[in-house]
């Protein structure tokens, strides 16, 4: 296991650890999925994972984009401790005007996301949130999905990366943040 630089909750990485739930052969056979929710039902918990993250990003961003679903959660309360603006990226078919659309490999199968082409502007600096890197494919749709509307990506807050499956590495040149690695 290990920590966030520049935390500043010394024990939040273990709480984070001990908080989630390992779910076996979900959704597939072979397949232990993380489970975030009892961490979404602990408030203090949540309003640490929140208060580190905001201490990190206050001020470096002009929008949060949250992925679907967990990372509309953590991310609309995030964006909403930053004072700032908050922009869905959802599985396909969704939304309900015009958007771009990416799709991607998971560790159990494919999927597309989407975002509204008008959702972010040219040149805002957007803050990417979601509970779990795993592989990395649905950030790296997300990221090439904020890129095409025109705007970049300042950087990446996660609760957990599972590092053995490696996400860091389709996540070059982006600045990233896991609450804690395992
Ligand atoms: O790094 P990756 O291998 O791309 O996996 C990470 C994604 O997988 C999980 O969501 P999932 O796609 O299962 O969808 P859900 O939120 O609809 O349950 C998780 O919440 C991340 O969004
Ligand atoms: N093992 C896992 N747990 C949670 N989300 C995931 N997304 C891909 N693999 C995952």
């Amino acid at each position: 296991m290990s920590k966030t630089p520049g935390t500043t909750d010394p024990t939040l990485a273990q709480d984070v650890v001990a908080g989630m739930r390992d779910i076996p052969d979900f959704p597939i056979h072979g397949v232990v999925f993380k489970d975030f929710t009892p961490i979404l039902l602990d408030h203090e918990l949540r309003d640490r994972i929140v208060a580190d993250t905001v201490a990190r990003q206050r001020g470096r961003v002009d929008v949060v984009a949250g992925i679907e679903a967990r990372g509309f959660i953590i991310g609309a309360v995030i964006a909403h401790e930053l004072g700032v603006g908050f922009v869905p990226v959802r599985k396909e078919g969704k939304l309900p005007s015009a958007v771009h659309s990416v799709s991607y490999a998971l560790e159990y199968g494919t999927a597309t996301l989407e975002i509204h082409q008008d959702a972010v502007s040219n040149g805002e600096r957007v803050l990417v949130v979601d509970d779990v890197l795993a592989t990395g494919g649905t950030l790296a749709a997300t990221c090439e999905l904020v890129e095409s509307c025109g705007a970049s990506v300042a950087s990446i807050e996660l609760v957990l990366e599972i590092g053995a499956l490696e996400g860091r590495a389709k996540l070059a040149g982006y600045e990233v943040h896991s609450v804690v690695t395992i």
